[in-house]
């Protein structure tokens, strides 16, 4: 692979104590592929490591963790000025790994730092928040949210994905509807969202495919509100089957509005957003990402 322009590699530091990753790396040294590797020690670090990326002029910054790793690195590339700016390669190492499940991201680290290497750039879309804070994957409101941003870090560690779960049913007496009002193209929804999804990506706490249409590259985000009275086993058996439900209400827009009378959190790629206002936007090709040929979620 001596061919291929270098790489900065942003490790989060929850990755690090992982044998299989640097003989990956280790080796694609060996054949001669340039591949600089930083790690974080909390939220902000990627974004300085960005700097240094376009310093050092890598044509890819690798994005080493889970959803939320993903997320700031991508930020940091969209908020990049001028030419010549990294393209986004993807190393699933987090808990859920939603995004890059999604888009087809092998697991093994040493075929996904090949392909964060070596794949074809291709311009995807990032949503932006209040005109500040990205999400790449998923935006999810609602009692989903609090499953995930309530799970402790040590169930989520030791369990996994399977924990949002868990602790979802512990807590499934705190189930109480967020009243809100969305807006978007064709879109004028009011009442009483269980789960509001927002998508670019189509899955999010740990595989639940609450936008399954979504397509990272197409203008637009997906939205779904699950509403009603359901309780939670319910309610994720009525996730495979949406159209059927009346209790659940889909639409796509390059942009939407929710209002709340009462305080909403969002999880955006698992960091919350608390607030009554909430403007989304689609920002179309935002960025560049190495994606597999087959990638599911392109146009
Ligand atoms: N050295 C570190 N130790 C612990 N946390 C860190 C470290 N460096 C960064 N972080 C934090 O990790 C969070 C992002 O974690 P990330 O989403 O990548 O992994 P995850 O939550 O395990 O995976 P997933 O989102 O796929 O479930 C950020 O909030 C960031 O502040
Ligand atoms: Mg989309």
């Amino acid at each position: 692979m001596t061919t291929f322009p270098a790489s900065l590699l942003i490790l989060n530091g929850k990755g690090t104590d992982n044998a299989p990753l640097r003989d990956a790396v280790a080796q694609l040294r060996k054949e001669g592929v340039e591949i600089h590797v930083r790690v974080t020690w909390e939220k902000g670090d990627a974004e300085r490591y960005i700097d240094e990326a376009r310093r050092l002029g890598v044509a890819t910054v690798i994005a080493g963790g889970g959803d939320g790793t993903i997320n700031e690195v991508a930020t940091a590339l969209v908020h990049c000025q001028g030419d010549d700016i990294p393209a986004l390669g993807i190393l699933p190492l987090g808990t859920a790994n939603d995004f890059a499940t999604s888009i087809g991201i092998p697991d093994e680290p040493e075929k996904a730092l090949k392909l964060a290497i070596a794949g074809n750039a291709i311009e995807i879309d990032i949503a932006q928040v209040n005109d500040e804070t990205c999400f790449i994957n998923m935006a999810t409101g609602g009692f989903g949210t609090r499953i995930t941003s309530e799970t402790p870090e040590k169930l989520k560690a030791a369990l996994g994905g399977i924990s949002y779960l868990i602790h979802g049913l512990v807590r499934m007496d705190t189930l109480k509807p967020d009243r809100c009002e969305i807006r978007g193209e064709n879109i004028n929804w009011q009442g009483d969202a269980l789960v509001i999804g927002i998508g670019n990506g189509r899955q999010a706490g740990g595989g639940q495919q609450l936008c399954p249409d979504a397509l990272i590259n197409d203008g637009l985000l997906n939205l779904r509100i699950l509403t009603g009275e359901e309780i939670l086993p319910a309610l994720l058996s009525t996730l495979a089957k949406a159209g059927q439900s009346p209790n659940i209400i889909e639409g796509a827009s390059s942009w939407l509005t929710i209002s709340a009378p009462n305080d909403i959190t969002f999880n955006l790629d698992g960091e919350p957003l608390t607030g009554r206002e909430f403007r989304i936007e689609i920002l179309p090709s935002a960025l560049r990402c190495r994606l597999p040929p087959d990638c599911p979620l392109l146009r």
